[in-house]
């Protein structure tokens, strides 16, 4: 008896579930952490840039002081004046772009509030540097503002890139615990998936293993009467062109059991049963109707063909030597056979085990150990 293909379909099913979940969670997980790390470096690299930019102008400027200072002919008062040109918009934009971040306000504004003074001197420093282009001589009030601006530049910028430094590193950290908190609620909602599909598909198991033992014969292994009863029944409704049923029950077999026991009689019907299994082949069905009666359904096959294999059957029980306890033993069997061709009017089981029944009786009361066919005739004169 073999496992139902809805069971099967429904397992597969199961765990196809299971492995589109897994898919669809891996994928997820993959994309968030995809995106999260290039929006992470993307806010902090561009405003990383900003601020390098800012601190190359700071640079250039201290260039200029230390020259102007040391009286260098390399001194250019006109790239100074560009380079103020560059901070008057450098500054607002640094400013704008610390306010859209999403950094603490009380931690860049002391030094943002010092950038936004040093661009309200920077129409001073535009007035000093034409005054110096005039007359060198004016070179003392220059380098005073150039040396403020020095100074508060560098430690302006130096401070917020420090703030940019500090706050990605913590928005880095934050990132990877959220991520390690969200593969872990993931692989928590796996785990309960997983363990809820192998509950089902047991539960699917267990269901299938009670169906067929209610439909198995514990001694013989063979499919049980309500199994036959139920295919015989499932069967008849297919209007089939023929069907055949064969009755094989033990020759007095209750002397088998008072002469070597119980457990001995048990061992007897396993034997019978395995020559019975031998000779049935699909689409036959052989089972245990009880007791010490087997039943053959014969499905596509003529009458004579069933008969033969009943006679086959008989023969074979009759000459085996059925080992039991220290001694064998043999038996024979009585066959009673009912088929039926053109079944559109389909009779019940019990009509067609009657007439089986029948022709059993008629094998009995013959002197056993034979097979007889059903014959209407036959019947009514027995
Ligand atoms: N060992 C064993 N014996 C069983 C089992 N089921 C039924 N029997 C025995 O089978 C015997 C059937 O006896 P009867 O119905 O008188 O039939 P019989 O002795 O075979 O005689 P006929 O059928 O008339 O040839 C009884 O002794 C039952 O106890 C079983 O599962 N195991």
């Amino acid at each position: 008896m073999k496992i139902t293909t809805s069971a099967k379909t429904m397992r597969l099913i199961i765990w196809l579930i299971f492995i589109f979940f897994l898919i669809l969670c891996i994928g997820s997980l993959s994309y968030f952490q995809k995106q999260s790390r290039q929006l992470l470096g993307s806010n902090f690299t561009a405003l990383v840039i900003d601020v390098m930019q800012a601190e190359e102008d700071a640079h250039l400027l201290k260039r200029a002081l230390m020259q102007l200072k040391s009286n260098s002919p390399y001194f250019d008062s006109n790239e100074l004046k560009a380079i103020s040109l560059r901070m008057q918009y450098r500054f607002p934009i640094i400013d704008r772009k610390m306010q859209k971040s999403s950094f603490e306000p009380a931690t860049y504004q002391p030094y943002t509030k010092k950038l936004q003074m040093l661009k309200s001197l920077l129409p001073e420093l535009g007035k000093r540097i034409e005054a110096f282009q005039k007359d060198p001589s004016n070179k003392a009030p220059l380098v005073d503002l150039l040396t403020t601006f020095d100074v508060d530049m560098s430690f302006a910028y130096n401070e917020l890139h420090t703030i940019i430094q500090v706050n990605s590193d913590i928005e880095r950290r934050l990132k990877n615990k959220l991520t390690l908190l969200i593969w872990g609620l993931v692989f928590a909602f796996l785990c309960t998936l997983f363990a809820l599909c192998l509950a089902i598909t047991h539960l699917y198991s267990k269901r299938e293993e009670l169906t067929i033992q209610s439909n198995v014969d514990h001694l013989t292994q063979l499919p049980n009467r309500r199994f036959i009863a139920e295919k015989t029944q499932e069967f008849l409704s297919e209007a089939p062109d023929f069907i055949g049923l064969a009755i094989l029950d033990l020759d007095h077999f209750k002397k088998v059991n008072d002469l070597f026991g119980h457990p001995a009689g048990d061992e007897a019907l396993k034997a019978i049963a395995n020559i019975i299994k031998q000779y049935t082949t699909p689409p036959h069905i052989a089972a245990r109707l009880g007791g010490e009666e087997f039943c053959i359904l014969f499905t596509d096959i003529s009458e004579r063909k069933a008969n033969t294999i009943c006679e086959d059957i008989r023969q074979a029980v009759e000459e085996t030597n059925i080992p039991i306890n220290n001694t064998s033993t043999q038996v024979t069997i009585s066959v009673g056979l009912y088929c039926q061709a053109n079944t559109c009017d389909a009779q019940a089981f019990r009509h067609i085990y009657q007439m089986a029944d029948n022709a059993l009786y008629l094998a009995k009361k013959q002197g056993r150990n034979q097979v007889v066919m059903f014959q209407k005739e036959v019947m009514d004169h027995a």
